[in-house]
């Protein structure tokens, strides 16, 4: 398990790579981090351009947002010179697509993080693999490519991706890595869209979430926060248990709810990462 900087990132927003003007705004943006994408936002005859246009935007741009590349796969005729650009530039991270176990290794054990993107059905079987890598902080869940593949029938309650999204959270904790990246919503007006399906997210263990659009990031950051009222929880957990404790108890109750110790362990993780759930994973003790 090793600290991060992408520790506390909530909100990824994508921007076209061949599109400076977009690269701009959302480097201008609310969202935590921009990720330039080489690979599917850019047609196939402007991909080298690409390259030039992340080049200056990402130089031009001040230091306070973290600055990631998606690149090509590597089995592309274009993820060779992808991978080439990326050692040339100060980046928080390199997003790579279609992850699997094998395209991981491709990529080098040494380098910035890399975040794995899971959207394919062996990428989605080898996700813990993928996560042990050293060089893989965070996994993010591609639900555009795995519905495809998959041919799903997109649903309004998000159904169809549940089971991916879960072995995602289970598999990022069990390699010990940060909490995975939600899907991107595909509507970008669709803002309670957003705010439900963000909820939901965070609810079974996400740490944040890809976005489209700069109006998606505030939203999606608020998401990812704890609330004032989950806050004000956490610090009622603590205070009864710590009040019991000394009594000599292990156990008290909160709002008729039993706190024990898990309960406790979740409330001060919270209190000690007030801004953000995206945090390293809580082991019990029993699993160091
Ligand atoms: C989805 C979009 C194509 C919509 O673009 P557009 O119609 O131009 O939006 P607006 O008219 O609402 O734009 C208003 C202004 O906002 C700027 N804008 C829009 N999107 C972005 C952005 N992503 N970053 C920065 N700035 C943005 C516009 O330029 C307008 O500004 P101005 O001109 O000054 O008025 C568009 O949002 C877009 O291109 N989104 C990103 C697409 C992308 O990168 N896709 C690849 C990643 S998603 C993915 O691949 C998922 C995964 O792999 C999977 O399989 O699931
Ligand atoms: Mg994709």
């Amino acid at each position: 398990m090793t600290e991060t900087s992408l520790q506390g990132v909530r909100s990824l927003l994508f921007a076209p790579g061949d599109d400076a003007r977009k690269l701009r705004s959302a480097l201008a943006s609310a969202a935590d981090g921009v990720i330039a994408d080489l690979e599917d936002a850019v047609a196939p005859d402007r991909k080298d351009a690409a390259r030039g246009i992340v080049r200056t935007e990402f130089a031009a741009a001040g230091t306070h947002m973290r600055r990631m590349v998606r690149i090509n796969g590597l089995d592309t005729d274009w993820g060779r010179e992808d991978l080439a650009l990326t050692r040339t530039l100060d980046l928080d991270a390199i997003v790579v697509p279609k992850a699997t176990a094998d395209s991981i290794s491709a990529v080098g054990a040494d380098g910035v993080p890399v975040i794995a993107l899971v959207e394919t059905a062996v990428g989605l079987r080898q996700a813990y693999e993928i996560g042990l890598h050293p060089r893989v902080s965070a996994l993010m869940l591609g639900g555009a490519d795995l519905g495809a593949e998959l041919r799903w029938k997109p649903r309004s309650d998000g159904l169809e991706l549940l089971f991916a999204r879960s072995s995602l959270v289970v598999d990022s904790a069990a390699a010990g890595i940060l909490p995975p990246f939600d899907v991107v919503h595909l509507a970008p007006r669709a803002i309670d869209e957003l705010i439900d399906e963000s909820t939901f997210a965070r609810s079974i263990g996400f740490g944040g979430k890809a976005c489209i659009h700069p109006c998606q990031a505030e939203p999606v950051n608020t998401a990812f926060s704890p609330s004032q009222s989950e806050i004000d929880w956490a610090r009622a957990v603590v205070a009864a248990f710590d009040d019991a404790s000394a009594r000599g108890s292990g156990t008290a109750v909160v709002d008729g709810r039993l706190v024990d110790a898990p309960v406790v362990r979740h409330a001060r993780s919270m209190l000690s990462h007030p801004g953000s759930t995206n945090q390293l994973p809580r082991r019990s003790p029993a699993a160091h």
